[in-house]
């Protein structure tokens, strides 16, 4: 196990680490599994590899421990572990999951208020807390929540639909039960690697005593504590640290920060208000911190920023490019109003958040940008393969793809729509309602798994629809083509986290948002390591923005530590 800082190598040392296990030490048909948080970090992880030249496919699972537990047990054993799911199980839209709350919550509560908004967040809670629906901590911690629980979880069962967290929950409990599934996993994958620990929460943290310490799965993890930023959706940072205090595990620290400047370093404790000690390599440049009070609306605020600001790092750094840099926000509509700024002056963004035009973090966008990039350019190039776009589609879609022949008349569709839409000034909308009309038309009757990602792309071909927003949307623009990396990045904190960039603006840092108004002491804590998460993406320069008179306390404090030097 790996237990350090920001940029301390972590997740260099983890694909290193794959990369030779799977060369050295697993050998074929076995493979590695390596769970980590979201779709984002999967494939942050899956370029890395390629760039050792490892392709996930057979041997390497890569993605989140939602798709772990659905792709490797449920789908190949649910019948086998008699899971209680119909053949024809799917996995529940987020209409499907309402309706289910709806229905579960008229016959348990029935108070006549808003279940979504009342319940959904304490039932998700509750859900995540409380794993065996046996145990007396779940019935009896709150009667009323574990029996909407189970009511939630029949409606959903009736419906022959399971949801996000019943994946975990179902197949923790299969493994539970069965050695002989514990051991097929392991026959399959003799190591599990994870990332993040630290947000994975009790699922994964369950899964991986079984697998590994019951059954002798080989484990290597990596995470830090102090970057634990999930805890609304269950993380518990405080299992990275008991697995790290056990007798068979051998824990490793590592101390350097190779990534941020050494004032970075040094301020970056200020900023987690803890002495780490962390510190730069000798031969690190130096990096600056610089604060920003501002006053007036976010709206000046933001227009410093593109006006001032940002040009005079432009100055500083001749060959800093805009996609060098990346503004980070507690929320997302602040992004809205960064969002306009940029395109009032003409600057090309890119956006991790939730009121992005589509979810960066969705595995089937995430592929249609890279099928997009072919037809603009990667034809030629090679930038990336035809072959990588179809391997990516052979494992997303693996439920609807079972047979060769199957494969092989997609790759084939595929390969006629993409080759004759070689043209990155077509209309977007076009291009998605072509790609949804033919070879994804198919795959996506036939998945059991795809229907939030269908939805998304659904709802992607109608905002780009004529006399919506963004109908003037090209191919192009939509992945970026043409414009090199000269789009200015634009994230929340929270989705800022395992990225970097030279130049990092924090945005909005004030009391009301980070932390948020009247915080509970467990929300300051996390509230100040997102502050430290967000800090530490920075390699040369970290700017803070905030409003005078109304700066957090976090930045309050940053700014009067580095004064007392
Ligand atoms: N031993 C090393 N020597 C030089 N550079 C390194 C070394 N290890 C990592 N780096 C570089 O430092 C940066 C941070 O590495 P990496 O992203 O793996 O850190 P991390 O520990 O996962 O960070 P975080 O937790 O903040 O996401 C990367 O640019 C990486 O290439």
């Amino acid at each position: 196990m790996v237990i350090a800082g920001p940029g301390s190598g972590k997740t260099k040392t983890l694909t290193v680490k794959l990369a030779r296990i799977l060369s050295e030490d697993v050998h074929e048909p076995r493979g590695v599994a390596c769970i980590t948080y979201n779709n984002e970090c999967a494939r942050e992880l899956e370029q890395r590899l390629q760039a050792l030249g490892i392709e996930a496919g057979e041997r390497v699972f890569i993605g989140t421990v939602h798709s772990f537990s659905l792709k490797q047990i449920i789908l190949p054993y649910a019948e086998v572990a008699g899971m209680g799911l119909p053949d024809d199980f799917q996995v529940a839209s987020n209409g499907e999951q309402r309706g289910a709350l709806e229905r579960a919550y008229d016959r348990i509560i029935a108070e006549g208020d808003d279940p979504h908004a009342r319940w959904r967040n304490q039932l998700d809670r509750y859900r995540r807390r409380y794993l065996d629906r046996d145990s007396p901590e779940f019935l009896e911690t709150d009667g009323v929540l574990a029996e909407l629980v189970l009511a939630y979880e029949e409606e959903l069962r009736a419906a022959g639909l399971i949801d996000f967290d019943d994946m975990t929950l179902l197949s923790l409990r299969a493994l539970k039960e069965h050695e002989w599934l514990r051991e097929a996993i392991k026959a399959k994958y003799p190591v599990l690697i994870v990332d993040e620990y630290q947000d994975l929460g009790r699922a994964l943290h369950q899964m991986v005593m079984g697998l590994c310490f019951t059954t002798g799965i080989r484990l290597f993890a990596v995470g830090d504590v102090d970057q634990s930023i999930y805890g609304f959706t269950g993380a518990a940072p405080g299992l990275l640290q008991r697995l790290s205090e056990r007798d068979d595990v051998e824990t490793v620290r590592l101390r350097l920060n190779y990534r941020c400047g050494s004032e970075i370093v040094r301020a970056s404790q200020f900023a987690l208000g803890e002495e780490r000690g962390y510190e730069a390599p000798e031969d690190a440049a130096e990096g600056t911190v610089y604060f920003h009070p501002l006053q007036g609306r976010y709206e000046a605020q933001a227009a410093y920023v593109f006006d001032t600001l940002l040009p005079e790092a432009l100055e500083r750094h001749p060959n800093l490019q805009l996609g060098d840099v990346a503004i980070l926000y507690p929320a997302a509509w602040l992004g809205n109003i960064l969002a306009e700024a940029a395109a009032e002056r003409g600057h090309a963004t890119i956006r991790a958040d939730n009121q992005a035009i589509y979810p960066r973090s969705s595995r089937l966008m995430r592929w249609l940008e890279q099928s997009a990039i072919w037809c603009c350019d990667g034809w030629r190039s090679g930038n990336p393969r035809f072959s990588r776009i179809v391997g990516e589609a052979n494992r997303m879609f693996s439920d609807a793809l079972q047979t060769d022949a199957a494969r092989m008349e997609f790759q084939r569709a595929l390969l006629r729509l993409l080759w004759e839409r070689r043209d990155s000034t077509l209309s977007l909308h076009d291009w998605l309602g072509a790609l949804r009309q033919e070879p994804l038309v198919e795959v996506f009757s036939r998945s059991r798994t795809l229907v939030d990602e269908s939805e998304k792309l659904d709802d992607l071909i109608s905002k780009t629809a004529p006399g919506e927003p963004h109908e003037e949307m090209s191919l192009g623009q939509f992945c970026g083509h043409g414009e090199g990396n000269n789009r200015i990045n634009l994230t929340t904190l929270h989705s800022s986290k395992g990225r970097e960039f030279r130049v990092v603006v924090m945005f909005g840092m004030d009391e009301g948002g980070i932390p948020r108004r009247r915080p509970s002491e467990r929300e300051i804590m996390e509230a100040r390591r997102l502050f430290y998460v967000g800090f530490t993406r920075a390699e040369t320069e970290i700017h803070i923005v905030c409003t005078r008179d109304k700066a957090s306390r976090f930045a309050v404090e940053l700014a009067t530590r580095l004064s007392e030097k």
